[in-house]
């Protein structure tokens, strides 16, 4: 839903209003309402509601509405420091917890946790008796002591946002964790940030009522709703209106905080784009002191582009153990070379891969003979330099683009980040750059479509802008994992038309994954087979059918339907336990 259509929708009319409402009252309450707010008029004193005096009058004589209207600046500033505190306080808190190393991480939370199961109130009350009773103090009490929660809320956001694919992707092009988290965490969780201060603001403001209620807060000759209600409360029987009204103020700036609420979640790139756009400048590649760029050399005639050797990837398991899920592969990919992997789901071609990108998470335990990427050696720490190449020279196209890209930035700022960062280029010959891989990859009027976000493509469409975007570099190796599951038939064969013209325009070579073995072997020079983690079988793509020994391959290949198939028998399945007795025999595990 777009800000206008939120804006023009029921809660949005509210929310506006009421913000405008409170917004007057707040700059004018004081100065329109002051002299009939607090000017003594003995004779007036304790007068019941009329006309002219809706809540009647207190005991020295003054307008209790009036003294209403004119208590609205001090609860709703008090309101909006303590939200502010809190919001400020727990973003940090949860942001900084995201990045710390895991033990120190799991100290953090802790805490966290800690303190969340220590009652609020009395959080709020022990920090206004330390500090003495009166506005300032009541306000970061009630701040300091909504941190816990703000930053458990950030802090889960945020471990979610920061597993994408679209962060481990910037993390390789060297962004730095400062980078990461202004760039691409804080724009995806600020909507539900919004949102949720919105609504704590109006829990913030009965916990001020609240507390000066309890002559904790607002201290006498100030006052706010929440003295008001307690200065009406003595009269209750006698003029009920005297502790009500102040009452009905607290619920109706309650209902405009939850209208805000209600107005801001739900849009799509408004309070999350906004917050996007200010964080622009935080993308800079992580310098670290110390290690040199590998030397940059032409590749050697027969030197692969990629190369990794015996690799194994393992897992901790819940006992203290260990899982080994990728046993021992080993890979090379020549310039320009197609190769295929295929395997059942769990076999290890995704971890294969995004291990030859170097892009797999700390949890991973990763052991290789040889690793390297255009001459890089990936098994050390990379230098700047090394990572802004692989921004530039390695592609990725991964299953599900809409985790891939990140959705509070438009496409042509994710596409303009390679030529701005690595290639540095200006900004508008980055965009005209990025426009052309876009055209590139057959979306038409490129230059709109850049000022777009990823949730206003089409999933073919998303599809060929990640393609896109591994264009906007010098890509010399391009990864596709599953680039065509999450497709219809017609969709997929667009966008492997789209990955063959940028394999032929480029010369890149394409590490391709897919569990059909029918697209590999007709898009692919040549074909692995993955099975349990282990590379049982490669083959020749076009000879497949003729060259298949191993009963995993000879099993994937029965299943596909050829001209002489008889189509009216269901396809034949593989039995996972005769394959699986069949391969330990071959291959040993
Ligand atoms: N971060 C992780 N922690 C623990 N286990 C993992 C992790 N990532 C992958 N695995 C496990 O490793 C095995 C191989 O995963 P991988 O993603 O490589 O499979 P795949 O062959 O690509 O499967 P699919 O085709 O379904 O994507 C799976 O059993 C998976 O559960």
């Amino acid at each position: 839903m777009t800000w206008r259509s939120r804006l023009l929708s029921p809660s949005g009319i509210a929310a506006v209003i009421g913000v405008l409402l409170f917004l007057f009252l707040t700059i004018a309450g004081p100065v329109l309402f002051l002299a009939a707010a607090e000017t003594s008029n003995v004779p007036d004193r304790l007068l019941a509601p009329s006309l002219a005096r809706p809540f009647g009058t207190d005991d020295l004589g003054r307008d209790i509405f009036s003294r209403v209207l004119v208590a609205a600046r001090v609860s709703i500033l008090l309101t909006l420091g303590a939200t502010v505190v809190s919001t400020i306080g727990g973003i940090a808190y949860g942001l900084i917890a995201v990045i710390l190393p895991r033990h120190v991480r799991r100290l953090a939370t802790g805490l966290l946790d800690i303190l969340l199961a220590f009652p609020w109130l009395l959080m709020v009350l022990f920090f206004t008796v330390i500090w003495g009773a009166s506005a300032m103090s009541a306000m970061f009490a009630i701040g300091i002591s909504g941190i816990p929660f703000m930053a458990r809320l950030v802090y889960n956001l945020a471990s979610s946002v920061s597993g994408r694919d679209y962060v481990r992707a910037a993390r390789v092009v060297g962004v730095g964790p400062i980078g990461i988290l202004v760039r691409h965490i804080l724009p995806n969780i600020a909507n539900p940030l919004f949102v949720n201060a919105a609504a704590t603001a109006s829990v913030t403001l009965l916990s001020f009522a609240g507390l000066s209620f309890l002559g904790l807060g607002v201290q006498a000759p100030e006052y706010d709703w929440g003295r008001l209600l307690q200065d009406g409360i003595t009269r209750i029987y006698v003029n009920p209106l005297a502790a009500i009204g102040p009452g009905i103020a607290v619920v109706l700036a309650g209902l405009v905080f939850t209208f805000v609420s209600e107005a801001l979640s739900d849009t799509r790139g408004g309070g999350r784009g906004a917050v996007a756009r200010r964080a622009l400048g935080a993308v800079a590649p992580t310098r670290r002191a110390g290690m040199a760029a590998t030397p940059r050399q032409p590749l050697a005639v027969g030197e692969p582009v990629a190369e990794i050797a015996d690799l194994r990837v393992a897992f901790a398991t819940a006992d203290g153990g260990e899982v080994e899920r990728v046993k021992g592969v080993s890979l090379r990919i020549l310039p320009g070379e197609v190769v295929g992997i295929v395997g059942e789901s769990g076999s290890g071609k995704s971890l294969t891969a995004m291990a030859l990108a170097g892009l797999l998470g700390p949890d991973a335990r990763i052991a290789t003979t040889a690793h390297t990427f255009d001459g890089i050696d990936m098994t050390r720490p990379l230098s700047p330099v090394d990572r802004s190449t692989l921004g530039v020279e390695l592609g990725m196209v991964f299953q599900d683009p809409l985790t891939s890209l990140n959705p509070a930035l438009t496409i042509g700022r994710q596409l303009t980040e390679v030529p701005e960062v690595h290639l540095k280029m200006s900004r508008t010959d980055a965009r005209a750059h990025a426009a052309a891989a876009l055209e590139a990859v057959g979306i038409a009027d490129a230059p709109r479509r850049l000022s777009q976000y990823p949730h206003q493509f089409s999933g073919g469409m998303r599809q060929r802008a990640m393609i896109g975007q591994a264009l906007t570099g010098r890509p010399k190796l391009i990864i596709a994992d599953e680039p065509t599951t999450a497709l219809d038939v017609t969709v997929q064969r667009q966008v492997m038309g789209v990955l063959r013209r940028a394999q032929t325009d480029t010369g890149a070579a394409i590490v391709f994954i897919s569990h059909d073995i029918a697209l590999v072997s007709a898009f692919c020079d040549r074909v692995l087979v993955m099975k349990d983690g282990v590379v049982v079988e490669e083959l020749d793509a076009q000879r497949i059918r003729e060259d298949a020994t191993h009963p995993y391959s000879r099993a994937l290949i029965a299943c596909l339907p050829d001209m002489t198939s008889d189509r009216t028998r269901p396809l034949p399945v593989i039995p996972p336990d005769v394959a699986a007795s069949a391969l330990a025999e071959e291959v040993g595990v």
